[in-house]
């Protein structure tokens, strides 16, 4: 069989190439004003920000394309003070340039190299955007291609570069890119793009569709999947079109098994969206689906992917913001609130009534010709009851030897506190090997009662220089520093995009 470029049929399998983005220059530009509006909740310091993510690059090249890793360190020895951080920046001549760990700037560098390209994308953004003509002129005589890309990306025309008095702000940042698992979900071979949620991100929607059609599947855009609105959506009254709008976004999405799919219906995945999800997935036997499970989660700031929520570690092993568990049912964990639990109106239990899990079937085709939906359909208690679900019936998983880890240990308020700095979102490298966040240690603590060893991105660095071989960890959680990186409010998985995994 012919090696896949891009396949990706579960959460686990060792990672062989991915897409991620460091933060740019357009994430130094949020004011508190427009923190809403960026979905970011706090001042970043981006120069700290970008060091810790640089670990994350470094990292994934340890695991992903080792040469690199070495010239990191080699370069490093030898470049002066100021430019020892060159070697991460897109566009650089020293970038690291890695054709398994690939940023998003790198890439529309790539594509708008064909002047045909590069036109139609400065035309859509430009409308998009709407940009004054004599912008979408200047644009268009650039003729460094990375410099294009960074605009693109940042929406600021640098002084230096254009020989102006002052940079010049052209589009608005699109702060959010760095989270990359939102814009687009590898299902096997295919891509199923998003639909952002936000105006925040929509431009981060445009960009994957290029790189997409430009870029991965140009020789197969068959491969990509859109899901739109019907045609007649825009003339329905608002209220009605509030039911009808399609937004998708990656968070909410997991290939978690070559036949089950799992699809979060969140503040920003429009129940619309699943709905028709469901019909696309099953619609297309190549994909081979055969279950899709919808989880329902509360329209919440704290929570807005599924993601956020679970991640997977191991076939049998998961990780999970206890507080939408079923446990949350259980009279000891009710009776530490006991008394705003008994009071109809507690938020906590409103919330948990808001987590549904509806599982779908594929019919068979006679009986699909028949009914014409896919409502043969069962209702899963709750999420633990999914995962252990997920483990011994798809992964084959001894009922005993599920284990779920807790954020904060299931310990209020650290569970709480460690969720919203992401300690449900974790991405496996391999099987049993994924990072998190070092200022979670309540979290750490509890994977290490599961049995995983802890390490902190330093101490990994470490021992890979002095020679052990990144292929020989296992059941580990590294740690990336995390002070800055987590006020963005994403975690690893967030901030990747898996675009091969081998098989399990
Ligand atoms: N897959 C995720 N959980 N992504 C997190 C995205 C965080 C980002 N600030 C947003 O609100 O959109």
């Amino acid at each position: 069989m012919a090696q896949h470029n891009y396949y990706v049929e579960n959460e686990l399998g060792r990672l062989r190439k991915l897409v991620i983005h460091s933060p740019d220059g357009g994430i130094g530009k949020i004011i508190p004003g427009t923190f809403a509006d960026n979905l970011y909740d706090d001042i970043v310091h981006l120069n700290k920000m970008q060091k810790e993510y640089n670990h994350y690059v470094k990292l994934l090249l340890y695991f992903l394309d080792k040469e690199k890793a070495h010239y990191i360190n080699q370069y490093q020895q030898t470049a002066d003070e100021e430019k020892k951080s060159w070697c991460y920046i897109p566009g650089k001549d020293e970038y690291f340039n890695s054709d398994k760990v690939l940023d998003t700037q790198q890439l529309l560098a790539e594509i708008i190299k064909d002047e045909k390209v590069k036109l139609r994308l400065i035309s859509a953004i430009c409308s998009y955007e709407e940009s004054s003509y004599a912008i979408q002129q200047v644009l268009e005589n650039i003729n460094d291609a990375a410099l294009l890309a960074k605009i693109f990306i940042t929406g600021i025309l640098p002084a230096e570069a254009m020989g102006t008095q002052e940079d010049q702000y052209i589009f608005p940042p699109i702060p959010n890119f760095i989270f990359t698992r939102d814009i687009g979900i590898m299902v096997k071979d295919h891509i199923l793009l998003s639909r952002m949620a936000t105006v925040a991100r929509r431009r981060e929607s445009l960009l994957t569709k290029f790189l997409s059609l430009y870029y991965f599947f140009k020789d197969e855009p068959q491969k990509i999947m859109e899901i739109i609105e019907e045609s007649d959506f825009f003339l329905y009254e608002e209220e009605e079109r509030k039911h009808r709008i399609i937004t998708i976004e990656g968070g909410d999405v997991m290939m978690i098994h070559p036949k089950h799919f799992v699809i979060g219906c969140s503040i920003r995945t429009s129940s619309s969206a699943v709905n028709e999800m469901v019909h696309t997935l099953f619609s297309k036997p190549e994909l081979g689906i055969e279950k899709i499970s919808v989880v329902k989660i509360p329209k919440n700031r704290a929570q807005m992917h599924i993601d956020t929520i679970f991640t997977q570690v191991k076939r049998n092993v998961w990780v999970l913001y206890g507080r939408f568990s079923e446990r949350i049912l259980r009279a000891e964990h009710i009776s530490r609130h006991s008394y705003v639990n008994k009071l109809s109106h507690n938020p906590r239990q409103l919330e948990m009534e808001q987590v549904e899990i509806l599982q779908f079937q594929k019919p068979t085709n006679e009986q699909y010709i028949k009914t014409k939906d896919y409502s043969i359909h069962k209702k899963l208690p709750g999420i633990e009851s999914l995962l252990r679900q997920i483990s011994v019936e798809d992964f084959g998983a001894k009922p005993e030897d599920v284990k779920i880890i807790y954020s904060g240990g299931n310990l209020f308020p650290h569970d709480e506190r460690e969720q919203w700095t992401d300690s449900c979102n974790v991405v496996a490298l391999k099987e049993g090997v994924v990072i998190g966040y070092d200022r979670n240690d309540k979290t750490a603590d509890a994977f290490k009662e599961a049995g995983f060893n802890v390490l902190t991105t330093k101490e990994a660095f470490e021992q890979f220089e002095n020679g052990v071989d990144p292929e020989t960890v296992e059941n580990t959680l590294i740690l990336l520093p995390s002070a800055e990186l987590s006020r963005a409010r994403g975690g690893s998985h967030c901030m990747s995009m898996p675009l091969l995994r081998d098989k399990l």
